[in-house]
C-alpha cells in the first residue's frame, strides 16, 4: 500500500512464527530474521526508501484482547517504533480483510451502523494506537469494507515536548556548506512514538522555502546535525521514555516549513515538512509520527490549543494540489514521565499498490537483498 506515496510493504502471512511480547518479537526478528527485512527492503525487490510492516497476530495486548493486531514495522536500517502512515494504511486493510487466518480477531471489529466506521486497535512498539476507519457495507457480500470517501484517523500514544530551544554544537568535522560561520543550531526535541529533532530549514543555513528544496544537500546537513546531537551525552539524555528503553533513540530530523500549504478546510493552518529518518530515508507521506511530535511541540509553546486541528503536508501532498495531507489534532491531555503530553488524532489516506508473493530462491545470493551504498562502502574488490 502507499500513504501519499510512502509505501507500506505490509506481510501478512508467511513469516516465522514469533512468541513474547511485541518488544520481544521485535528483537527476536532484528537478531533471527532479519534476513527477511533485507530481501523485501532492500535491492532488487525494494529500494532505500522502502518501508515495510509484519503483521503480528499475537502480542501480550492482542492475546490480552486490548488490540485486534499486532505490528511491527520495517525501515532500510531497522525497526522502527512507531509509524503513522504505515497505522494508516494498515488500518484500511484490516478491515477489507475477511480471512480470519490472517486477520484471526476479524470478528472482535465492532462496525458502527449510525457513524459507519470502526475502531480497530494496534498493538505497535511503542504502545496502543486506535484508528477509526470509516466503512461501508458492501450490498453483495454483506461484509463491511473501508469507504474510500472519507480519511482514516488514529489517536496517538502520549506524545510530547522533550527540548525546546536546544542548542546542538557543530564540530568541524560535521560542518556542511550552508551552515556558514554559525557554531551551532538551535532544535526542539520531540516524541510522537519515535524521537524527532524538528527545526525550519532555515536554521540549517537554508532558504526556509521547502517548495523546491535541494534534498540531497538537506540529507547530507540533517545527516551530520543528527550525529552532533548524539555526540553529546547531555543532548541524549532528553531522549528519555518512561515505558521502555528501546524507545529512547533520535529517529527523523524533521526539517519544517510553517504556513506552507493548503490547509484542510477543517483546519486552521498548514505546514510542511521534508522527514529524514532512520538511515536518511525520506518521508514520501506528511508523517503521521512526526504529526504528533510537531503538535505535541506546538501545545507545549502555547501556539496550539486542544481540538485545534492543522494540516501537515510532504512534497508530495504539495504537488498534488494538497491531496493526501494529513490533519494533526491534540485531542487530549495527559500526563508522561511527569512532564505533560497529548494524545493526538492524526488522519490521512491510504491506497493499494499490489498484492504479491516473494521468492528468495536457494542460492541465489545477490537476490537476498543488497543496498547498493553499502556494497561501494564495504565491498572487497
Ligand atoms: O508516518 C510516519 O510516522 C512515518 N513514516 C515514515 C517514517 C515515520
Amino acid at each position: 500500500m502507499h500513504t501519499t506515496g510512502e509505501p507500506t510493504r505490509i506481510v501478512y502471512s508467511g513469516f516465522p512464527e514469533l512468541h513474547g511480547t511485541l518488544l520481544e518479537q521485535r528483537a527476536l526478528t532484528r537478531s533471527h530474521y532479519d534476513y527477511i527485512r533485507r530481501s523485501l527492503i532492500y535491492e532488487p525487490r525494494g529500494h532505500r526508501d522502502m518501508y515495510g510492516a509484519i503483521l503480528r497476530p499475537h502480542t501480550e495486548l492482542v492475546d490480552a484482547g486490548q488490540a485486534h493486531m499486532g505490528v511491527l514495522f520495517l525501515t532500510h536500517e531497522g525497526y522502527s517504533t512507531m509509524c503513522g502512515h504505515a497505522t494508516i494504511a494498515i488500518s484500511r486493510l484490516l478491515v477489507d480483510c475477511t480471512d480470519t487466518a490472517l486477520f484471526p480477531r476479524r470478528d472482535e471489529l465492532l462496525f458502527d451502523e449510525e457513524k459507519k466506521e470502526v475502531e480497530v486497535r494496534l498493538h505497535v512498539p511503542c504502545g496502543l494506537v486506535r484508528a477509526t476507519v470509516p466503512a461501508i457495507k458492501s450490498s453483495d457480500s454483506g461484509n463491511w469494507c473501508a469507504d474510500t470517501t472519507r480519511t482514516i484517523h488514529y489517536l496517538s500514544v502520549p506524545s510530547f515536548a522533550a527540548g525546546i530551544g536546544l542548542s546542538v554544537p557543530i564540530p568541524p568535522s560535521l560542518r556542511w556548506p550552508n551552515l556558514g560561520d554559525r557554531e551551532n543550531v538551535i532544535v526542539d526535541v520531540a516524541y510522537g512514538g519515535a524521537f524527532y529533532i524538528v527545526l525550519p530549514a532555515s536554521a540549517l543555513g537554508f532558504s526556509p522555502s521547502l517548495a523546491h528544496p535541494d534534498i540531497a544537500a538537506l540529507s547530507d546537513a540533517t545527516k551530520k546535525l543528527r550525529a552532533a546531537f548524539n555526540a553529546s551525552a547531555e543532548l541524549r539524555s532528553y531522549l528519555r521514555h518512561p515505558d521502555h528503553e528501546d524507545l529512547q533513540f533520535l529517529y527523523s530530523v524533521f526539517v519544517t516549513e510553517p504556513g506552507r500549504g493548503v490547509p484542510a478546510p477543517e483546519s486552521a493552518g498548514a505546514e510542511t515538512g521534508l522527514c529524514f529518518f532512520a538511515d536518511q530515508q525520506v518521508d514520501r507521506s506528511p508523517t503521521g509520527s512526526g504529526v504528533q511530535a510537531r503538535v505535541a511541540l506546538a501545545v507545549e509553546k502555547g501556539e496550539r490549543k486542544l481540538g485545534q486541528c492543522w494540516t501537515y503536508h510532504s512534497i508530495v501532498s504539495n504537488a498534488y494540489g494538497g491531496k493526501g495531507g494529513f490533519t494533526g489534532t491534540p485531542v487530549e491531555e495527559t500526563e508522561i514521565g511527569g512532564r505533560r503530553g497529548v494524545r493526538v488524532r492524526v488522519s490521512g489516506w491510504a491506497n493499494y499498490t499490489g498484492f504479491g508473493t516473494f521468492v528468495v530462491e536457494e542460492g541465489d545470493e545477490v537476490g537476498g537483498g543488497f543496498s547498493l551504498e553499502q556494497l561501494q562502502q564495504f565491498s572487497p574488490v
